[in-house]
């Protein structure tokens, strides 16, 4: 990009019909923010607000020193709106949305043109974005002669060849096969981190995050609940969102002298290694049992965490603590064994070796009992 990058920083609150959103996220100039959570949890509706086509009913977007949106509380200065073809953001969506009759170079150029760039030259610069992303060759084709992934390929160069100030990525693989897809994932990575774009991608599909993202933010019904950065939010999740996200284990608890008591019983957490985490990292070594967090009191809600590595499974109940009785509801391929799903709210991993599985004590609907090594166990305060 030929501008310095800028950062994006967003403090809305949007009201439609019953539902609310309420956050305050900002993107570091050059940098990518991967914002994700479950069905309507408002995602859509915050990268809307940042594109311009939601107006918030309070709140501010800024992209550098510029502000794009500015909406009440009544105070001096005035409401700023500014539309979205002018804000300097590029949209890219599952849906590449090419003009069928302009060819594939035409297409690229389009966006050029339309912001002033003489034909030649626009022509000249598309031609390069195609061959970035790996269309060389296929400029003249119209978009009925390729395919669906070299589609949002041109789309990609579309977005890229315009140097918006920022890019907003809304599910960009949603519609793209199992081969496409990590191609296409690798190739907007290469870019956006290659032209220096700051970016927000929505995404259901944690890899676009890892691969495309340095943060993610965690929506949940139009509240922020977790926030980092990339390796420290997946690494210790706090949410049931991001544990099953990432698959990993985690169960709502709550601390007492006794342990913690969580919906499968009391676990304990082993001397020091179990203690609760420090903010963003694994557990503090050497810390007893959590008890040297101030943030993790007695009687407090916490969230556990651990591994489904750290889960065995059992056909009679076995000797030690953390063990619990669980009803298996099915069995699935894992890397290196077998994973195993157990009935509850959440739902729990276990994952085993394959020889572990091995007997028909092992079969969907069946009772088994599992234990958690209390080494495994992680502590962390309720979001
Ligand atoms: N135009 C609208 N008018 C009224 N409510 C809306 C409108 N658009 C979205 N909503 C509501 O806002 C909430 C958040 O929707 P949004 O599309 O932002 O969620 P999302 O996290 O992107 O969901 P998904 O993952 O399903 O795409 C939902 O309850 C939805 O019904």
């Amino acid at each position: 990009m030929t501008s310095p990058a800028v950062g994006v920083a967003a403090a809305v609150r949007v009201q439609r019909g019953h539902f609310t959103l309420d956050v305050e996220l900002d993107v570091p100039a050059g940098e990518v923010l991967a914002v994700v959570g479950p069905n309507a949890s408002g995602k859509s509706t915050f990268l809307h607000v940042l594109a311009g086509l939601v107006r918030p009913s309070v709140g501010t977007v800024r992209v550098g020193e510029r502000v794009l949106t500015r909406r009440g509380p009544r105070g001096p200065q005035l409401d700023v709106m500014v539309a979205p073809e002018h804000r300097g953001i590029g949209l890219l969506g599952q849906d590449p949305l090419l003009f069928p009759h302009l060819s594939a170079t035409e297409n690229v150029a389009f966006g050029l043109r339309s912001a002033g760039m003489r034909a030649g030259p626009a022509r000249e610069r598309a031609r390069d974005w195609l061959t970035r992303v790996g269309l060389d060759g296929v400029g003249d084709r119209r978009p009925g002669a390729l395919s669906g992934g070299q589609q949002q390929r041109v789309a990609i160069a579309r977005a890229l060849a315009a140097e918006p100030a920022v890019l907003l990525l809304d599910e960009p693989l949603a519609a793209l096969d199992a081969t496409s897809a990590p191609q296409i994932r690798q190739l907007l990575a290469e870019q956006v981190r290659g032209t220096g774009t700051t970016a927000v991608v929505v995404s259901h599909d944690v890899l676009d995050a890892v691969v495309l993202a340095d943060h993610v933010a965690v929506l949940r019904d139009g509240e922020l609940v977790e926030r980092g950065r990339c390796v420290d939010v997946f690494s210790a999740p706090r949410t049931a969102f991001t544990a099953a996200l990432v698959g990993t284990n985690l169960l709502a608890g709550r601390r007492d002298g006794s342990g913690v008591h969580t919906s499968v019983g009391v676990l304990e957490a082993a001397d020091g290694r179990a203690a609760a985490d420090p903010p963003g990292g694994g557990p503090s070594p050497g810390a007893p049992a959590g008890r040297s967090a101030p943030d993790l009191p007695d009687g407090g809600a916490c969230v556990v965490r651990f591994r489904p590595s750290a889960v065995e499974l059992f056909a009679a109940r076995p000797d030690g603590p953390n063990a619990f009785e669980a009803t298996v509801r099915w069995l699935e391929p894992a890397t290196g064994g077998v994973r195993v799903r157990l009935a509850g709210a959440p739902e729990l991993l276990a994952d085993l070796e394959p020889a572990q599985a091995q007997g028909d004590w092992l079969r969907p609907g069946g009772r088994v009992w599992a234990r958690v090594d209390p080494a495994a166990v992680h502590l962390a305060p309720a979001p």
